[in-house]
């Protein structure tokens, strides 16, 4: 399948002459249309800052970032408070109508174009018209979705997307996660620091250490034959991914 992201050897410095602090090394991956891609390691071991260079917020210090599909906005990003993209004083639709509509003055008949998206995600008309205030947080990261599904991106950084939430509507925004992956063919670069959360949506897994690549496997491989000790204290320090795995491997 036809790659919509290539990622080669990107490396990142912070700081200035003299104090320079380099937090990606040699960086690469690619993604095909419709796959996810789990990125885990632990915290500052260079995720985040990997997920803004795809989406373009950051500029390598080396290496480069290629998307290989789709428009000016061909990349999304949804954080783990995205709904701080939003404006609190207007109802969401017209948030999500702000990313599509070349008219600035965004009447009611600019609402209709988002609706589709608002529905997709679960969200109901009324919803539509609330403020983010007004919106529980697992709602919040829905109107994210919708809203970067509405600028019709072949991929979606999502950067702690669902660690926030409670287990039960993290599960169902994983859910939705899964769906737009089948249904609309948008690759996904899946970052968490939670290596169990990433194996329920992953194809296959980066892991990352002190900004260097410690392996880079199909989602299984990695989980079940970790190359690197990073790797497997990563996993026992996840005891629930820990237990499905003995479950699996005692079952099969
Ligand atoms: N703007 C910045 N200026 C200087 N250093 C930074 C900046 N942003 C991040 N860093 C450093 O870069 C390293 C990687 O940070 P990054 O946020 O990418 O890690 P992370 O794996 O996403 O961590 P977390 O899971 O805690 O969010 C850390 O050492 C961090 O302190």
């Amino acid at each position: 399948m036809s790659d919509v992201l290539r990622v080669s050897k990107v490396s990142k410095d912070y700081g200035s002459r003299g104090r320079v602090h380099r937090v990606l090394s040699d960086v690469s991956l690619e993604l095909a249309r419709g796959e996810v891609l789990g990125v885990v390691g632990e915290s500052g071991s260079g995720k985040s800052t990997l997920g803004r260079i795809v989406a373009g917020f950051l500029p390598p210090s080396g290496g480069s970032v290629e998307h290989l599909a789709g428009g000016p906005r061909s990349v999304q990003m949804i954080v783990q408070e995205s709904a701080g993209a939003l404006n609190p004083r207007l109802p969401v639709w017209r948030s999500m109508a702000e990313v599509t509509a070349v008219n600035r003055r965004l009447t009611r008949r600019f609402r209709e174009p988002s609706m589709e998206y608002v529905r997709y995600v679960g969200l109901s008309d009324a919803d539509a018209d609330r403020r983010p205030t007004q919106l529980s947080g697992g709602q919040r990261q829905r109107v994210s979705i919708a809203r970067a599904l509405a600028a019709k991106p072949a991929v979606l950084v999502c950067d702690e997307a669902v660690s926030s939430l409670d287990v039960s509507v993290r599960a169902t925004v994983l859910n939705l996660l899964n769906r737009v992956r089948v249904d609309f063919g948008i690759a996904m670069i899946f970052i968490s620091h939670d290596i169990a959360v990433v194996s329920h949506l992953a194809d296959r897994v980066l892991v990352l250490s002190n900004g260097k690549v410690m392996e880079h496997g199909p989602t299984e491989q990695v989980l079940t034959r970790p190359e690197s000790d990073y790797t497997r204290a990563l996993i026992a320090a996840t005891p629930s991914l820990e237990r499905r795995l003995m479950h699996s491997a005692e079952g099969a």
